[in-house]
């Protein structure tokens, strides 16, 4: 038996309808690398891609590369903030800011949440022109209204994900709307 994914499409003459779009495809590689967080409630993904639509880095939000993460509370809350991820993790962006040493002038962030303000003043300085995000649960928090003002600030494109998402489901990890 092949392990190959059947190809289903609704109308085989359609070239609209029997391929994913740019944004689709862009946001569903963010959501996969989101399933590799250890974050037992929060995974964000994030995928930088190019002008000529190349992916040029990926991300996840993970405890900094050589610490054991089995070693660092998930914890939301604690009884010190010591005792929870906030302090230690690193955000999906940031590490797709970091994983790679290519050019990101004039790229477009698709992300699966809305970029917080140290994120914000990440994306800005590699010069990312444009950020597509998934959700945005915590639009009203300070340091999301600070990264609004701050992308409006220094022109970054902001627009959120309304399209399809894709169902990926490994059994013990899935992705969920
Ligand atoms: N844009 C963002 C926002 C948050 N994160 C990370 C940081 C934490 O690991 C998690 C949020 O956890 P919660 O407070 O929802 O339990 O998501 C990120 O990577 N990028
Ligand atoms: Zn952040």
């Amino acid at each position: 038996m092949s392990n190959l994914p059947k190809v289903i499409v609704k109308d085989k003459e359609d070239i609209r309808t029997n391929h994913i779009n740019w944004d689709e495809y862009f946001m569903s590689i963010a959501i996969l690398s989101s399933l590799r967080s250890k974050d037992t409630s929060t995974k964000v993904g994030a995928a930088i891609v190019s002008d000529e639509h190349k992916v040029l880095s990926l991300g996840y939000n993970g405890m900094p590369i050589g610490i054991d993460d089995s070693k660092i509370p998930w914890a939301r809350e604690g009884a010190s903030e010591l005792d929870t991820k906030y302090p230690y993790v690193c955000h999906a962006e940031l590490n797709a800011i970091l994983n790679t040493e290519r050019r990101l002038k004039g790229s477009t962030l698709y992300v699966t949440l809305f970029p917080c303000n140290e994120c914000a003043k990440a994306v800005i300085q590699a010069g990312i022109k444009k950020v597509i995000f998934l959700d945005d649960k915590y639009h009203d928090k300070t340091y999301s209204i600070a990264s609004r003002k701050l992308f409006e600030m220094a022109g970054v494109e902001t627009s959120q994900y309304l399209g399809r998402v894709p169902l990926i489901d490994f059994g013990d990890v899935k992705y969920e709307l």
